[in-house]
Parts: C-alpha cells; sequence; structure tokens
C-alpha cells in the first residue's frame, strides 16, 4: 500500500482509493501544516521510489510540456472584443489588496498593469499613508485607504459584490491578519483569487485559507516557494516535480513557479513559459504579471473554454507569456537601466503582438 500510496501521490495523485491510482489522481485531499509535512515524507519516498522505476523501467514520470503553440490560442480566445455595446465595467473591475508604508511601488504595478492589459476599472485596498502616495503616481487607479483601519474588512467587503477578481499581496507587507476573513468572503463570491508576493506568506503560514479553491492562483518567485514548501530536494531536474507536487498538496490549485522558466500547472501537467525575456531582473516585474493575470483570469473564467484546459492555467501562461515579452522589448531600448515602468510602457504593443495579430 504503501508503494502503491507513494507511486500514486508521484505521478500527482492524491492518497490511493480502492480504486487505484487512476481514480486516486483526482481525489482531492485536504492537507494543513501538518499534513505538508506527511507529503514531504512522502515527497521523499516518493523520489526515491520513482528514480527506481525510472532506473529500471525507464517510466517517465511528470510531462511538463512548453505548449507555446497549444496555449496561446487559447489565451487569444479569451480576450472579450471591444464593442460600443458594453458599458463601463464590463471588461474587468480588478481589486488589488495591498500597498504599506515599505512598499508603494508594487500595488501600483499590479494595478496599472491590470488596466493596460484591459480591465475598466483597477482598484487598490491598500494602508492610509501608503494611499496618498500611490493616488499621486495615477488618476486611472481608485485607492482606498482601508487596510489599516479598524473595519478594514467591512470596508473591502462592500466592493468585492462588484470586483471581477482580486490580487492579494503586492506590497502588502505584514498586513495579512485580515487576509484570511477577505479571502475567504471572495471565494464565497466565485471570484479568481491571485496570491502574490506577501499574500503568500499567508498562505505558508495557512495553506488552508486558499487550499482546494479551483480559481485560486499563486504566482511565487523561487524564494516564496521554497519557503511554501521548504523541505522540497528543489534541485533544477525537480522544479517541474515538486511545483506540481505542491499543487496536489494544495488541492490542485494553479501554481506559478516564476523563473527563468515560468512553471505552470493545477496538478495534472506542467507548462512551462520560456518566451524570450532578457538578463535584466528589476524589482516589480512580478507585480506587472500578477495585476495582469488578475484580469486574464477574470476573462479566462467568463467564458466558455475547452474542457480538458483549465482557465486559470491559461491565464497564468497568458500573464507570464506578456510579462516576458514587455521584459524583452524593454530590455531592448532600455538595456541594463530597463524598470519595471518602462516594461508597462511596452504593455500595448507587447499585447498585440501575442494576442492580437
Ligand atoms: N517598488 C516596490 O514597491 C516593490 C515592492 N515589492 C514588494 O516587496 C515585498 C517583498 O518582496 P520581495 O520580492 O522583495 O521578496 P522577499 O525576498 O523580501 O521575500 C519574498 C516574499 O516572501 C515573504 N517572506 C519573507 N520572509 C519570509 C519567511 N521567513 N517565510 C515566508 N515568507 C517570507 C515576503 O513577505 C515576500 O513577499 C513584497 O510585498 C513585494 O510585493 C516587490 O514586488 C518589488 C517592487
Ligand atoms: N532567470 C530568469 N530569466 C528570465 N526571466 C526571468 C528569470 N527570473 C524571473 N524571470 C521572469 O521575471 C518575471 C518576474 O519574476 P521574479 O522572479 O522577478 O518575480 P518577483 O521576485 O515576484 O518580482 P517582484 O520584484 O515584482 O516581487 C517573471 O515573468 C519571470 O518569468
Ligand atoms: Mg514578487
Amino acid at each position: 500500500v504503501c508503494i502503491l500510496m507513494c507511486a500514486s501521490f508521484y505521478y500527482g495523485g492524491g492518497l490511493v482509493s480502492e480504486s487505484g491510482p487512476a481514480e486516486a489522481a483526482h481525489c482531492v485531499f485536504v492537507v494543513d501544516h501538518s499534513g505538508l509535512k506527511l507529503a514531504r515524507t512522502l515527497n521523499t519516498l516518493t523520489l526515491f521510489i520513482s528514480s527506481v522505476f525510472e532506473r529500471f523501467y525507464g517510466l517517465g514520470s511528470t510531462s511538463h510540456r512548453g505548449m507555446e503553440d497549444d496555449i496561446l490560442p487559447l489565451v487569444k480566445n479569451i480576450v472579450p472584443p471591444l464593442t460600443s455595446k458594453k458599458h463601463k465595467g464590463q471588461d474587468g473591475r480588478i481589486g488589488i489588496i495591498g500597498g504599506c508604508q515599505d512598499y508603494t511601488g508594487a500595488p501600483y504595478f499590479a494595478a496599472i498593469s491590470a488596466l493596460k492589459v484591459g480591465a475598466d476599472l483597477s482598484h487598490v485596498f491598500c494602508t492610509k499613508d501608503a494611499a496618498v502616495v500611490i493616488k499621486s503616481y495615477s488618476p486611472e487607479l481608485i485607492v482606498h485607504p482601508v487596510l489599516d483601519s479598524p473595519n478594514a474588512v467591512e470596508e473591502i467587503e462592500k466592493w468585492l459584490p462588484r470586483l471581477h477578481g482580486l490580487v492579494v499581496g503586492p506590497g502588502l507587507g505584514r498586513e495579512d491578519l485580515l487576509l484570511k476573513t477577505v479571502i475567504e468572503k471572495s471565494k464565497a463570491r466565485d471570484i479568481p483569487i491571485v496570491i502574490d508576493a506577501d499574500g503568500l506568506w499567508l498562505v505558508t503560514q495557512q495553506p488552508s485559507v486558499i487550499q482546494g479553491y479551483q480559481k485560486g492562483i499563486l504566482t511565487p518567485n523561487f524564494m516564496e516557494f521554497t519557503r511554501l514548501y521548504e523541505a522540497l530536494p528543489m534541485d533544477s531536474s525537480d522544479y517541474q516535480r515538486s511545483v506540481m507536487q505542491l499543487s496536489v498538496a494544495m488541492g490542485n490549485l494553479t501554481l506559478v513557479l516564476k523563473g527563468e522558466q515560468d512553471f505552470i500547472t493545477d496538478g495534472s501537467k506542467v507548462y512551462s513559459c520560456n518566451l524570450e525575456g532578457s538578463g535584466r531582473r528589476c524589482g516589480g516585474q512580478g507585480d506587472l504579471l500578477s495585476g495582469s493575470m488578475g484580469v486574464l483570469a477574470h476573462w479566462a473564467h467568463a467564458v466558455p473554454g475547452p474542457d480538458n484546459m483549465n482557465p486559470s492555467v491559461v491565464a497564468a501562461f497568458g500573464a507570464c507569456s506578456l510579462t516576458r515579452q514587455c521584459n524583452s522589448q524593454a530590455f531592448q531600448r532600455h538595456g541594463r537601466s530597463t524598470t519595471t515602468s518602462d516594461m508597462i510602457q511596452e504593455i500595448s504593443s507587447a499585447f498585440k503582438k501575442l494576442f492580437e495579430s
């Protein structure tokens, strides 16, 4: 049973059901922090078992596929046509939860990127002292100075019925006490939720807050990923396996492990986005990614797509492609001086090149 359990877990399955690993591959099990410890033990066991399988039977394991030519057309299909028949807001009203005294750029980058990708309205819910600063960056953003007010949850909750998607975490700092409640209320509204940066800190502490929510997307960088699942042997050959196993352990949540290649999975397959970017690693690129992902996730879940493709994976692939394309275009102009602000200026042409040509 142990070997079967390990093998099924390794092959992206859950716990073994009496019908065997094929079924188990679709069973979702809820794990809390201690459950992740069990998953880690299993993971070590499965890595050993799988190396035996691979050595003796040459069995491939996780199938990761760069599927640009298969997925990019799916991204194109979710982009809503611009028509005079629509009213303001119909193409997306996105909320960014983040922004504190230390970090005001991140929520701005995420919010303005959402607008530039095609959302009609972009709201930022931040602390009082960050609000004035972010408002000064741009009149296009609707900035709510509520995160550190005593009735912060009520202040955010009254906007939730009008929002199509949330991006939680950019520049949030440690204001994550209220996050759990806001995430729960947002899940109840069945809207896509992208969790990045300091929002991932909360998920690290309490995986159950987002676990199993099919419209949830986590966008960790390498450091954030290793903190999420600290005991994973994260060597280069295991990225795909690790990201797949964390997704399964989190109830088939969509995961984006950002890096030289972005690895995207909902636990069934691993897709890699390795569109040419550049060697420039300025801060804020992940915020452009999370903001654009917030809009694409709303669009992807709003239209019918192929049954065998998770809309969150399509949205994630689109956002990763767009961010890397913006990086590449900005780098061609600015070289090592490229900043995220330069990349945001490239969103329009990058979007046209990728999704409208
Ligand atoms: N111009 C700006 O305002 C920018 C602000 N940024 C913000 O800066 C903050 C830090 O982001 P960095 O990318 O620098 O990340 P760090 O490398 O500082 O930390 C990575 C993430 O892990 C979390 N973390 C830190 N220590 C941890 C621990 N012991 N266990 C678990 N999680 C831990 C942090 O909250 C952070 O979100 C984030 O809120 C991010 O959004 C960045 O996005 C860069 C640009
Ligand atoms: N080594 C790399 N080569 C090419 N692209 C990369 C590399 N590392 C990251 N990227 C790309 O940069 C973007 C941001 O990833 P990064 O790991 O910098 O996120 P982050 O640390 O969360 O950023 P932020 O500073 O906004 O918090 C992603 O689109 C990712 O694909
Ligand atoms: Mg980040």
